[in-house]
Formats: structure tokens, C-alpha cells, sequence
């Protein structure tokens, strides 16, 4: 009965025939998985497990079928930054991932080393109507959500540079492994007159801690691969060619728990979070949508822009 889970029919199927059944029954009765639960889908694969269904190539899924390791890399040159068309892409592989039954990992890495993810795309919220950028923020809300609330072994192989929604996808991870030298990771969104929504704080105040997230988020910190180590932020480093192959050792590790009570735990202390976004989903977009096209905003991201332009 431990073996896998495959989502929820399978689970039911699973407690049906399991001798535990009545405490796993009370567990999921108790927790009340909502609708945009990985643990509550039915899933859909295709027959050999691998349908990655994003028509464009920024997304580059490919997966071992004999380990059910998944490397999702991102592929958004120059700096895989997050537009409309990546966050749904990212979306689309998650759930896919999560849905394919074979499918028991996922590293999320960048496709071009040296920049992870360069966060937001920038251009995306500015100048653009109200409404855009709400769809926007939509399509990040619901990444993260699949990311986030991941039945799967998640782990951030972060090859490059991470700042931003670079340290958003990582956060959402089980497990960073980062590439030594001279990159950097961190909320800076306070730099461009930004700030960060209350789940993505509250993943910066699980991970690191509540006074080293107030004064990272504080004052938009950037930190080097060693004071991340340093701070808990990433848990561990390797020299930037090898962050795939100590990605793929680790995960081999974390799979030789049983999936099922490893999911269920996860899942547990995640659950609140999830919830609450999942209850201020739309207040959370109104506040993104008002605060972002606020003129002196707007007026601090052009600022931001000619400052990267002019690097
Ligand atoms: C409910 C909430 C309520 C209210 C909250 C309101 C707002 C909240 C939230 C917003 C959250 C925002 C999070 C974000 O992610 S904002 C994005 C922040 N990102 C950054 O600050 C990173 C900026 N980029 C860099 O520092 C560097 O590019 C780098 C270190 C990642 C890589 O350096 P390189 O030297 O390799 O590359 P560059 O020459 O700098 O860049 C190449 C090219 O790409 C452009 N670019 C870089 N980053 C972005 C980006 N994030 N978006 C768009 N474009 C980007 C850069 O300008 C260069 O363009 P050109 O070739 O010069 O045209």
C-alpha cells in the first residue's frame, strides 16, 4: 500500500485494500484536500507516461523511465525570465509530471547555465492594462500552486543566477542544490519597489527563518551560493558542471523513503499555506494588480529596466 501514490483513485483504491485503510481515510477526511490538490486529481497520463503537452520548447522535459526522475529544464534565453507563455508552460509540465504514474521526481534546472531564472519578466508588468497584469499574476499563482503542493520529489538544481521568481521556483522545492562561485539568490523584489505576496514570504520565513527573512525580504538581499548555504536557503553546493549529477544522487536518496507517507507529510505542512492562497487567490491579484500599475511603480520599474539595460 505504500508504494505510490498516484492520485486520488488511487489512493482510494489503495485504502481500500489496505489494513490501515480507516487511518489514512481519517488523515485525508481530516485534511480536506481542495481542488487544486495534487493528491485530489485524477490523473490522465498517456500510455508510455510521457505527454508534455506545451507546444513551444521553453520548457525541456525529459524523463528516466526506470528511476521516474524527471529533469524539467528551462529554456526561455537569455535569462529564462518569466513571462505569460513560460508560466504557463511550467503549469502545464507540473501537472503533467504529476498526473504521469511512472513519475516519481522532478529536478527543475535551466537549460543555459549560468542564469537559473531571472524572475518575473520584467516587461510583463510594465506599462501593461490592469487587466493583463492580473492574468499574469494568475498564471504565476497557479505555478506555484502545482509546484508547491507537488505529490513528487521536487528538487531546484539551481545552475546560475536566481534572484526573484529565480528564488520563488526554488523555494517551492523540496531540496536546492546550487553551483558554487560567484552567482547569486534572493528575494530583491523591494529593489524595484516590489513586494513580495505573503506566500511567497511566508516559503522565505519556512526555509531560513523568521528574522533572516524579515531582513532579507527587508532589504531585497541578494546572496552569493555561500552565504545561501550559509543561511539554509539552499542545502548544499556543487561546482556548477556537476549541480545535475548531485540533483540526481539526492533524489535517488529521498526516493528510497516510501512515497507515499513522504508525500502525505509534505502535504501536511504545506497544506495551510496552499489553502490560504488558494482562499485570497483573488484578493491577492487585486493587490498585485493595484500596487504594480501604481504610477510611481510603474516609474521605479523603468527605472530597474534602464539599470539592467545599462549594465
Ligand atoms: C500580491 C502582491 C502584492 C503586491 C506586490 C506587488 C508586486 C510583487 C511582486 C512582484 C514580484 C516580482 C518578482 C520578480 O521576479 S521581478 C524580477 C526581478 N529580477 C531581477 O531583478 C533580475 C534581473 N536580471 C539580472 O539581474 C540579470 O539579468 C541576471 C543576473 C539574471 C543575468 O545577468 P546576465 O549578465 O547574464 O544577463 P543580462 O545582460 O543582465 O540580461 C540579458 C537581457 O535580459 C534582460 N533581463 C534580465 N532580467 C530580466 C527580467 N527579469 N525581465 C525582463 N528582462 C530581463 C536584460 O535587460 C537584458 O536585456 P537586453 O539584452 O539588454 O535587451
Amino acid at each position: 500500500m505504500y508504494s505510490f501514490i498516484l492520485g486520488n483513485e488511487s489512493i482510494k483504491m489503495a485504502l481500500s485494500v489496505s489494513a490501515g485503510g480507516r487511518v489514512w481515510r481519517k488523515f485525508f477526511k481530516t485534511f480536506n484536500f481542495g481542488p487544486n490538490s495534487a493528491l485530489k486529481r485524477f490523473p490522465t497520463c498517456t500510455a508510455n507516461g510521457r505527454l508534455y503537452s506545451s507546444s513551444s520548447d521553453n520548457v525541456l522535459v525529459s524523463k528516466d523511465e526506470k528511476s521516474g526522475i524527471a529533469t524539467v529544464r528551462m529554456n526561455n534565453p537569455p535569462v529564462n525570465s518569466l513571462n505569460s507563455a513560460m508560466l504557463v508552460s511550467l503549469r502545464s509540465c507540473f501537472e503533467e509530471l504529476e498526473n504521469d504514474k511512472s513519475c516519481r521526481a522532478l529536478i527543475l534546472t535551466s537549460q543555459k547555465p549560468k542564469v537559473f531564472c531571472a524572475g518575473l519578466d520584467i516587461l510583463e508588468i510594465y506599462r501593461k492594462s490592469p487587466d493583463y497584469v492580473a492574468q499574469f499574476w494568475e498564471k504565476l499563482q497557479d505555478m506555484w500552486l502545482s509546484l508547491y503542493g507537488s505529490r513528487l520529489v521536487t528538487m531546484a538544481a539551481i545552475n546560475g543566477h536566481s534572484p526573484a521568481g529565480g528564488c520563488l521556483l526554488s523555494l517551492a522545492c523540496d531540496y536546492r542544490i546550487m553551483a558554487e562561485g560567484k552567482f547569486t539568490i534572493g528575494l530583491n523584489e523591494t529593489q524595484l519597489d516590489l513586494v513580495a505576496p505573503f506566500w511567497l514570504r511566508q516559503t522565505m520565513v519556512d526555509v531560513i527563518g523568521y528574522r533572516q527573512a524579515e531582513m532579507a525580504l527587508m532589504i531585497g538581499a541578494l546572496y552569493t551560493s555561500n552565504k545561501a548555504l550559509q543561511l539554509g536557503l539552499v542545502d548544499k553546493l556543487a561546482p556548477i558542471e556537476d549541480v545535475q549529477t548531485v540533483a540526481e544522487e539526492e533524489v535517488k536518496n529521498w526516493l528510497k523513503i516510501p512515497d507515499q507517507a513522504r508525500a502525505i507529510t509534505k502535504m501536511a505542512s504545506r497544506k495551510p499555506l496552499l489553502d490560504e492562497l488558494r482562499k485570497r487567490k483573488q484578493e491577492d491579484i487585486q493587490t498585485f494588480r493595484d500596487e504594480t500599475t501604481r504610477e510611481s511603480v510603474q516609474i521605479s520599474i523603468q527605472q530597474y529596466l534602464e539599470k539592467l539595460k545599462a549594465k
